[in-house]
């Protein structure tokens, strides 16, 4: 008899940093990845507005919009059996004040039954993060390289290298902890730095080319499965599942073409 795992609650995160048990995160964009994953005893899944250059075939998250994140985060949502699930607040939904924020954040709680949200920003967004706290609803923070700054930042860059920005970005996760952060994405982080932040703030940083010293990481899941030509550097390959999948679908096609499929196991007699 197979038992339903307890889930991973909020105060797990930073129990488990103090622990010091490292957390995994994917990203994750449909019910039957979610599943996988889940099974896999992945802790966290992010249905990333990565979901843009990934499965929407944008070049970047900045087209993305809540419209757009609901429906696949309400299915990771309800295939979740253990993991935390986290969404996005995309582009544009969040960075005019706390009002949006809240009026983004309460409709993706309403409508998803995700565990949390995650937004981009430093000291910036440091009212968002307090009013969706005061709300009752958690959020993850994402520090670094912040993808839908992009054009801010003339692409995907490094971000705190050097005495004043290393400073400046310890600051702001010491900024949006104390506003109620419950865990922060470091992304594009120099790893001395990233093992910096992590010692000085009480909630888990997890890292996305930010160094092994995070109190967990997070890749995108297509990335991590090689479903993809090309992957940012940070990204590791831990499988050729576009591979097999290519493979699958050639054989498949090979069976219908030369008549071997459907056979007498596929079909229903009169
Ligand atoms: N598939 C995918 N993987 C990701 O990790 C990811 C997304 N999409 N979309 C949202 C953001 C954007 N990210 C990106 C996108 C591009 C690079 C990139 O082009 N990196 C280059 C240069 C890095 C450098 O300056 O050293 C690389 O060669 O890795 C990195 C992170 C990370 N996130
Ligand atoms: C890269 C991760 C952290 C993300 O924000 C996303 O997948 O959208
Ligand atoms: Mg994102």
């Amino acid at each position: 008899m197979s038992q339903t795992p307890k889930r991973v609650r909020v105060h797990h995160l930073r129990e488990a940093k103090t622990r010091g048990e490292r957390l995994t995160m994917l990203t994750a964009y449909d019910a039957v990845t979610a599943r996988i994953f889940d099974d896999a005893g992945v802790d966290m899944m992010l249905v990333g507005d990565s979901i843009g250059n990934t499965m929407h075939g944008h070049a970047t998250t900045l087209p993305v919009t809540v419209d757009d994140l609901i429906p696949p985060a309400r299915a990771v949502a309800r295939a979740r059996q253990r993991a935390f699930v986290v969404v996005d607040l995309p582009f544009g939904s969040y960075e005019a004040g706390a009002e949006q924020a809240l009026g983004t954040a309460v409709r993706m709680m309403k409508e998803t039954g995700v565990d949390a949200v995650k937004l981009e920003g430093g000291r910036r967004v440091v009212p968002q993060i307090r009013a969706l706290t005061d709300a009752g609803i958690p959020v993850v923070g994402h520090l670094g390289y912040t993808p839908q700054s992009e054009n801010l930042f003339g692409g995907p860059r490094v971000q705190g290298r050097g005495d004043v920005a290393a400073e400046r970005l310890s600051e702001d996760a010491v900024a949006i902890v104390e506003a109620g952060a419950v865990a922060v994405v470091l992304e594009m982080v120099p790893a001395p730095l990233a093992a910096r932040i992590t010692e000085i703030v009480a909630v888990p940083t997890i890292g996305i080319g930010a160094g092994a010293q995070c109190d967990g990481q997070v890749l995108v899941w297509v990335d991590m499965a090689g479903m993809t030509d090309w992957s940012p550097r940070f990204a590791k390959r831990f499988g050729e599942v576009g591979a097999a999948l290519r493979s699958a679908a050639a054989a498949y096609v090979d069976e219908v073409r030369g008549g071997t499929f459907p056979d007498a196991a596929h079909q229903f007699d009169a």
